[in-house]
């Protein structure tokens, strides 16, 4: 018998011990092994395995192998890819061996991952893209009669074609960038259609994935907002398929030779733009520490450094709380005066503060007259958009561990007449209030939002 056999070969005449499952040669599972089910149930493996299955070449004979002694022959191939010898020993050393599958090994540490470098992450980030969507194009009828012996001329059996795939876009939450995004996609084709009346395949749908909070755009007109994960819009409609000629039978035409050829898949040029979606944005001057201070109160790590616009594209750190409530926190590039006439990096970026249920505003007190720096922040962004700078906020003046920032902060408080929150992202002192007060303005914003029917944004 093939496994008995073979386990005299392997085992080198050593007496193995009937618990376990010795290595040897990979095997492939026969179909003659499985039942109804096309399962096999292998000791010691927790699940069972399937035709093509890897399994270790040779198992003790003192078990009931009745089902095992018929499955131990041909190659090595695994439909899904999966190779069980991979995680077995070389062939030639044979090895006492409890398990057979993949989810034996589910403890092992996958290979370490290196994170992306904060440039690398710069390079990638895109947060506009154009593209050119072409739907799948339909298959063509099929023009052909029907015919068997002592039946030939049988009428008309020629099918329609299948219709082409649609292009759709559809968020999901692992995508953080448009970089993804290709220039140009077209969709899957339809299938001719057959003979005997066979209509052709449809298309399959083509998904392009991208991230939540993308604005999708053709010419000005805005058409889809896709702010939800899991949201999806069919940016290309397919092709319709051709009709075969057994459509075009009529009382008056018996025997229609005509078919049409599919319809070609829709085409557009769509524009695609990320609003970032967060609960709070941070705005500032270049250099007021608001990659410091988000590094500090979330887990992301954005690049800070001592010269002016270090960051230059958003990033999204999330504020975990005690009660398992998640605060989403934009950090934008720094906002200079003049950013409406273009200086600095300009306003585009701000953007990504229109979706911003409330804001930070960061304010260096180590700087003269503080105050200032708040006039012309809510200037620019009312150049942006009216209203932007009248949204729920907070102040927060930064380096407090600086001497002279201490100096400044009573003036800048009197001068607002409303509450700075003094912290240094540096030390760390005072964040717990900043943290507070976040999540006060998280409660009123989630309290509205039900109290208007509408679902809050949830991260
Ligand atoms: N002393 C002190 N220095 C700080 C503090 N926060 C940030 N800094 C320093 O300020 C400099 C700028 O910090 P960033 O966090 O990069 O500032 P930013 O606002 O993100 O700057 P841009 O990305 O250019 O807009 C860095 O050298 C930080 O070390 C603080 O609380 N105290
Ligand atoms: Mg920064």
């Amino acid at each position: 018998m093939g496994a008995r056999g073979s386990m005299s070969l392997s085992g080198g005449g050593q007496r193995e011990s009937p618990d376990v499952l010795a290595w040897n040669t990979p095997r492939r599972l026969s179909s003659a092994s499985f039942g109804r089910s096309g399962l096999a149930q292998v000791p010691y493996c927790p699940v069972p395995l399937s035709l093509g299955d890897m399994i270790p070449g040779r198992l003790s004979s003192a078990r009931p192998w009745t089902m095992l002694e018929g499955i131990m022959r041909g190659a090595v191939r695994t439909p899904a890819g999966l190779r069980l010898s991979r995680l077995l020993p070389q062939q030639g050393h044979p090895r006492p061996l409890s398990m057979g599958c993949v989810d034996c090994t589910k403890h092992r540490e996958p290979p370490g991952k290196k994170p992306l470098s904060e440039k690398k992450l710069k390079k990638h980030f895109v947060d506009c893209r154009r593209v050119l969507v072409r739907g799948g194009g339909g298959g063509s009828g099929m023009s052909c009669f029907h015919s068997e012996p002592r039946k030939e001329f049988g009428g008309p059996d020629g099918g329609d074609g299948g219709s082409g795939g649609h292009v759709i876009l559809r968020v999901d939450r692992q995508v953080k960038s448009l970089s993804s995004v290709r220039s140009q996609y077209q969709g899957f084709s339809g299938e001719d259609g057959g003979s005997k009346n066979c209509s052709g395949r449809g298309g399959a749908a083509l998904y392009i994935r991208v991230p939540v909070g993308t604005l999708v755009k053709e010419g000005d007109k805005v058409i889809a907002d896709l702010s939800c994960p899991g949201d999806e819009y069919i940016a290309a409609h397919g092709g319709a398929g051709g009709k075969g000629n057994r459509f075009f039978l009529a009382n008056d035409n018996r025997a229609p030779v005509t078919c049409t050829p599919g319809e070609p898949g829709q085409e557009r040029v769509l524009h695609l733009e990320l609003k970032t979606v967060a609960h709070a944005g941070m705005v500032g001057f270049p250099n007021a520490g608001k990659s410091s201070l988000l590094r500090v109160i979330s887990n992301a790590k954005p690049a800070v450094a001592s010269y002016p616009f270090t960051t230059l594209k958003p990033h999204v750190g999330i504020v975990h709380y005690a009660d398992h409530q998640q605060l989403a926190v934009a950090d934008i590039p720094g906002i200079i005066q003049g950013a409406h006439q273009n200086r600095g990096l300009g306003l585009s970026f701000l953007r990504h503060l229109e979706r911003c249920r409330f804001l930070l505003f960061v304010v260096d007190l180590a700087l003269p007259e503080p105050w200032t720096q708040l006039e012309h922040l809510k200037y620019e962004l009312e150049k942006y958009k009216e209203g932007l700078s009248s949204r729920p906020h907070v102040v927060i003046g930064n380096k407090i561990d600086l001497p002279q920032a201490r100096a400044h902060l009573a003036p800048l408080q009197a001068h607002l007449g409303q509450e700075v929150i003094a912290l240094s992202a540096l030390t760390g002192e005072n964040l717990e209030q900043l943290l507070l007060h976040l999540k006060v303005l998280y409660d009123a914003y989630v309290e509205a939002e039900l109290g208007q029917g509408c679902q809050p944004l949830r991260w």
